[in-house]
């Protein structure tokens, strides 16, 4: 086989079209100018043989570090036949991350805690991982990659690679050792070095094969409500609230254990300032890109300024950072978070930098409000305020928040009495979910716009 390194040279081409088309692919509202290797290296040789590739994919003056795992066949079986890239040589290049022939050697490279190509495959200090087992990829939306081993253990591997540890990798750990119960437990993980510099490129964790996911339920439970002409959320057999009110303790207690951890901190005007300029930065990014949000850039400025009058110093910690209806799981005891990487667009300084929990407030005050909404995109009535549909999203949104807020307060400080903080950084939210539904599902950009338009009264 010719070096790996040729191989994403040789195809570089074929990964400009593939990429789009990936939904973990981060940029599909800029044309990909230019697709380059920075490393890659051979895990398996032979047919299938397998490549482990870290590459720069330039857009619009920007460069982005992906993660690829590619397999390499002489013939492409039928069912890998959506994974395809290109072809180079006579061989067909493919996503191996479809391919369960290859996938496997990952768990059983963790677990046995080997070294292979300048990738550190580890578990976690007391894990014993069962091996032979095989993989299958999860089939949710999500904006990394990830394979479920029998039905004991998720591999994710991160597709967008950020510089250092990923704060995933180091807030599950930070947890772990708290014995957190809202966690599913890391196992181990995948790391090395690109350009000299550290990166996580996987995390392995028990999986919770008795899992629903919160953003089923919640949009579950509007469904029902919908489809009722009379009754009112109370009534209504799906009603969300009380679980909603149970999400609100479980955050609580995560971020009392995040704290517990990794220690806390009182900010004064100083992080109060740069939080509001910071909202407004983004605001001047996000215009730049879509003009759609001019309308609600008056307003959604006042709405940060409010927030700049807060006199009481402001309590912060490590965060969960992204938290939405999609990254929390109710099992059979309870809800549990996940995915604590936080929003995959912020520089890892950010991300792993002191902030305060009500911005995870924020971000689930937000999910309720997609839940509710989300079902009247491409619906004729839907934006009007006397709609009945509209009327029901509103009530659910507005029962579900205030169950949740409730859930938090019973096990920490009651997060509405910052009203004006937690409403900037809602809409701040609300301005970052602009700038990913424009990114990578444009057919969803109503729901957090239609939302300002709410919440800012334009
Ligand atoms: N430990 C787990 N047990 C069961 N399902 C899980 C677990 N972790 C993640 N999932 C499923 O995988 C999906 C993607 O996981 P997530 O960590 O949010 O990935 P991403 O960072 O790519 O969005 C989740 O929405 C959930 O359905
Ligand atoms: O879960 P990720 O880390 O991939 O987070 C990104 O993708 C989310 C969508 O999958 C996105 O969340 C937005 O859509 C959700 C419904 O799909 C909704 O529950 C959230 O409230 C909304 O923000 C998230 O913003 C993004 O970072």
């Amino acid at each position: 086989m010719t070096a790996p390194v040729e191989v994403i040279t040789e195809l570089a081409d074929a990964l400009r079209e593939w990429l789009p088309t990936q939904r973990w692919f981060a940029g599909k509202d800029r044309a990909v100018q230019h697709v380059r290797p920075v490393q890659a290296v051979s895990l398996v040789d032979g047919d299938p043989a397998l490549v482990h590739a870290v590459i720069e994919v330039g857009q619009n003056g920007s460069a982005d570090r992906y993660q690829l795992l590619l397999g390499l066949r002489r013939d492409v079986p039928e069912h890998l036949g959506h994974a395809w890239i290109g072809t180079r040589s006579e061989l067909a290049c493919y996503d191996a991350t479809q391919d369960t022939e290859l996938t496997g050697l990952l768990l059983d490279l963790i677990a046995r805690g080997e070294t292979l190509a300048g990738l550190r495959f580890q578990h976690e200090p007391e894990v014993e991982l069962e091996t032979a087992l095989k993989s299958r990829p999860v089939g949710a939306e999500q904006s990394n990659t990830s394979l479920v081993y029998g039905n004991q253990y998720i591999l994710k591997l991160f597709r967008k690679l950020v510089t250092g540890t990923n704060p995933d990798l180091t807030l599950h750990r930070a947890l772990r050792a708290q014995r957190c119960e809202h966690i599913a437990e890391p196992l181990g993980a995948i790391e090395g070095s690109v350009a000299g510099e550290e990166v996580t490129f996987g995390m392995l964790q028990r999986f919770l094969p008795d899992a629903a996911d919160g953003w089923a339920m919640a949009t579950a439970s509007v469904r029902d409500l919908m489809a009722e002409g009379d009754l009112h959320a109370d009534e209504v057999g799906g009603d969300f609230a009380g679980e909603a009110r149970r999400l609100g303790h479980a955050v609580a207690e995560v971020h009392a254990d995040l704290a517990a951890a990794l220690g806390t901190s009182t900010e004064g005007r100083e992080l109060l300032d740069s939080t509001v300029d910071a909202m407004h930065q983004r605001l001047d990014t996000v215009l730049a890109s879509v003009p759609e949000l001019g309308a609600h850039e008056h307003r959604l400025r006042a709405a940060f300024e409010a927030a700049r009058e807060l006199t009481t110093p402001i309590a912060v910690q490590h965060i969960h950072g992204d938290l939405h209806l999609g990254q929390v799981l109710r099992t059979v005891l309870g809800w549990v978070l996940i995915d604590f990487e936080g929003e995959p667009a912020a520089p890892a300084a950010e991300r792993l930098s002191l902030r305060s929990p009500l911005r995870d407030v924020a971000g689930m005050l937000r999910s309720f409000d997609y839940a509710a909404h989300q079902l009247l995109v491409g619906y004729p009535g839907g934006s009007s305020a006397e709609d009945q549909l509209t009327v029901r999203a509103l009530e659910w949104a507005r029962r579900n928040r205030d169950a949740f807020c409730e859930g938090y307060a019973e096990k920490a400080g009651d997060p509405r009495e910052h009203a004006a903080l937690l409403r900037a950084l809602e809409l701040d939210k609300a301005v970052y979910e602009v700038a990913y539904e424009h990114g990578n599902r444009p057919e969803w950009l109503a729901v957090p716009l239609s939302s300002i338009a709410r919440i800012t009264g334009s």
